[in-house]
């Protein structure tokens, strides 16, 4: 295997996919961007920017390639033909009127969910990164940045455990990289990371300074389109110079918490474990007899907030798979409207 390959995060759960062996050779590669119909992959030979395959075009979104996906390109090394199974999966549900769930980055091992010791500090908004994370299938490591500005950073750090049971908890002064052994440690060799948190927690300063340089600003690639004019896009998965891989996609970071689908229970597993002592069995731990919950928290074993943000998802969550399972319905309903205006069509052309 190419040894750019490995920096690129090849393990054995991606080259047991390969058919044949020897497209491991050349054909190969991980995308590093996509833009509209065109992507951008890293292979054993180097960057090569490719169309889709037909049928890739005509798939369903979350289907087409994006970034951090494994794929194999055509003889030529110029379409995506096949996109491999992904380890995890980071989506949404996009807005407007289409309303198709679309892909945003794929194969990420790690998510930073990055806040800092400040006021912007918040419980409830760590549980709902933690449960986007859960349902992505990326191990979440909660990177408490500005550090340096705070004289009780512990007290922080224990709010922050105090988000879900064995939570790893990484401080930082994500402008000195002397401070960034635990979260470097995270990001061991061909590992792949990405970032969420809100505008101002120093999301890009980590990243430059994970990197050693300012990202965005040289990872520019340059590409000719069809009609030869030079265009210029931004390389969204980097390979830092010690290791491991960071994605910074856009759509990473404005991710609603709205795309959560059944993690909820992961990251409230203390309040879930308590439930099942509740007397009732469809206790909501509202006010009736015997519930465990609730006995936690005039104990003082639970948060009252973090009962409260429990609900709060699981309400939203409810909501989601309703709208969901609407627009399926929708998308049933369309389709057999379309297949009996085709039977119509053949009735009319038999006559
Ligand atoms: N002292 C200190 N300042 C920091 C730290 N992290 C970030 N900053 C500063 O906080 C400001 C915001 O940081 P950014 O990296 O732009 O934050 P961001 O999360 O990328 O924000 P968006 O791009 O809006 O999402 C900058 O002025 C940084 O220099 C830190 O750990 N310590
Ligand atoms: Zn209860």
């Amino acid at each position: 295997m190419s040894d750019l390959l490995q920096r690129l995060g090849l393990v054995p759960f991606f080259i047991q996919q390969l058919t044949d062996a020897g497209l491991l050779q050349d054909r190969l590669g991980r995308v590093t961007s996509v833009q509209r119909s065109r992507s951008t992959v890293v292979c054993g030979s180097g960057e090569k920017v490719v169309e889709l395959s037909s049928v890739l075009r005509q798939s369903d979104a979350i289907d087409r390639p994006t970034v951090g996906d494994w794929v194999v390109l055509d003889d030529s090394l110029s379409r995506i033909e096949h996109v491999l199974e992904r380890k995890s999966l980071f989506k949404r549900l996009a807005a407007g009127s289409n309303n198709e769930i679309q892909p945003i980055a794929a194969n990420i091992d790690v998510l930073f969910i990055v806040t800092s010791c400040n006021e912007e500090f918040k419980e409830s908004r760590l549980e709902r990164y933690l449960a986007l994370g859960a349902e992505a299938g990326a191990t979440p490591v909660i990177v408490l940045t500005k550090a340096d500005l705070v004289d009780d950073v512990d007290c922080y750090v224990q709010r922050a455990r105090s988000t879900q049971t064995g939570v790893p908890v990484e401080t930082a002064n994500a402008l000195d990289p002397a401070t960034l052994d635990g979260v470097r440690s995270w990001i061991d060799k061909a590992s792949t990371v990405a970032l969420v948190g809100s505008s101002g927690v120093g999301k890009s300063t980590l990243l430059n300074t994970l990197a050693g340089h300012a990202l965005t600003a040289t990872d520019e690639i340059r590409e000719q389109d069809k009609k030869g004019r030079h265009t210029t896009t931004h390389r969204e998965l980097h390979m830092l110079p010690s290791g491991g891989l960071l994605v910074d996609v856009p759509g990473m970071r404005e991710l609603k918490v709205a795309d959560i689908n059944q993690s909820v229970g992961t990251v409230f597993d203390d309040i879930e474990l308590l439930a099942k002592h509740c007397q009732f069995a469809d206790c909501k731990h509202e006010t009736e007899p015997g519930c465990a919950v609730l006995r936690a928290i005039e104990e003082n074993k639970i948060d009252r907030r973090r009962l409260a943000n429990y609900k709060k998802l699981l309400r939203e969550n409810a909501l989601a798979t309703a709208t969901l399972a609407e627009k399926r319905a929708q998308g049933r309903a369309f389709a057999k409207v379309v297949k009996e205006g085709k039977n119509v069509k053949q009735k009319r052309t038999k006559i």
